[in-house]
């Protein structure tokens, strides 16, 4: 069976005369298989966006390809838009509609009975709220309207940009419930999220996305057990002696991310290679625990972005390529 979402090779350079000339999209790869929700993951500026744009035909590839529901893509995007809901940007709704003239609006436009304005309504929980105007909504019910109005032709597939940006807790568990309904109705579903912890709970499989190119992807479970073997925490007797400790441990081939009171730790065959080398700088460990990885340690890991205490990162992911240095260290989106 065809994936619903295929992407190989995905390029996109963006040239600026301010900017010098940048790739944001260098080589990636995504698939999605049917009745999937798939996690798109990077950090701010690592190509999610600009993958998702491409996708839609609103952005042109320098070069790859792309596929959805078996058809060529941006070619014959005419033939598979009536299958495909999105929202990408945070779509722009008239203040002065309520949520069920904004809805049967674009029904019309689209040709939907005017029955499935209530049948979205209903499942993104707006039903009784659906005849006040947009403008008196909060920032979560704007983003249910969106999902709503994504969801108005019953796609197959449903890209979403942060679906659960602004909703509270409760919204945000309400979210989850409608992506796995839709999964199991057979709908396809393509999230981004920075949630981490939510998109391990939703999604059956993910992409991880660091400066323009995969980094990791496959059903969650896998992604968590290549990733979990040699995880160790460590804790030191002085937290200053930290930053020392991380430099020793790098050095040796231990991938290493600092937090505020400990060392996290990957790619550890023998604790025991860990508190010998430490010992020998003179420095003492008062804990060193295995741990189970989550997904936001694999992220901050295979991103390497996680905090650094006394650095401030500048974001930015995409690699400039016209002679001058790539703003971002290899391997990361660091600069002090
Ligand atoms: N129109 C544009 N012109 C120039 N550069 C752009 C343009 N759009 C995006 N970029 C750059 O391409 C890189 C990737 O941006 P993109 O918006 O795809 O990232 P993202 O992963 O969606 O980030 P975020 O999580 O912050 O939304 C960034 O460096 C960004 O500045």
């Amino acid at each position: 069976m065809p994936a619903v979402l295929e992407i190989e090779g995905l390029r996109k350079t963006y040239r600026s005369r301010r900017r010098g000339t940048r790739n944001a999209l260098d080589g990636f790869d995504m698939r999605v298989e049917v009745g999937q929700v798939h996690g798109f993951l990077g950090p701010n500026g690592s190509g999610k966006t600009t993958t998702l744009r491409t996708l839609l035909g609103l952005i042109r590839p320098d070069g790859g390809r792309m596929a959805i529901l078996g058809h060529e893509v941006p070619g014959t995007l005419d033939q598979v838009a009536p299958q495909v809901g999105a929202i990408v940007e945070s779509p722009q709704f008239f203040p002065h509609f309520t949520a069920r003239d904004t809805l049967s609006l674009l029904a019309g436009a689209g040709d939907l009975p005017e029955q499935r304005v209530d049948e979205v309504l209903e499942l993104v929980g707006l039903r009784d709220r659906a005849g006040e105007r947009v403008k008196t909504y909060s920032l979560g019910m704007k983003q249910r309207l969106a999902v709503a109005s994504a969801l108005l032709k019953n796609p197959r597939l449903l890209i979403l940009d942060e679906p659960a940006n602004g909703l509270d807790p409760g919204g945000i568990r309400e979210m989850r419930t409608l992506m796995r309904n839709l999964s199991e109705a057979g709908m396809t579903v393509v999230l981004s999220s920075h949630i981490l912890g939510e998109i391990q709970l939703i999604c059956d499989s993910v992409t991880i996305i660091s400066l323009g190119r995969r980094v990791a992807f496959g059903p969650v479970d896998e992604v968590l057990a290549q990733h979990s073997s040699g995880g160790v925490r460590v804790r030191l007797e002085a937290v200053t002696d930290l930053p020392v400790a991380a430099t020793a441990l790098t050095r040796v081939g231990v991938r290493v991310t600092t937090n505020d009171d400990h060392l996290m730790l990957a790619g550890v065959d023998k604790p025991a290679t860990v508190t010998r080398l430490l010992a020998e700088q003179g420095l003492y460990v008062s804990e060193l625990a295995p741990i189970d990885v989550d997904l936001e340690s694999v992220f901050l890991e295979l991103t390497a972005t996680a905090p650094v205490p006394g650095q401030h990162r500048q974001v930015d992911q995409s690699v400039r390529i016209d002679g001058t240095a790539p703003s971002a260290p290899a391997g990361g989106g660091w600069g002090a």
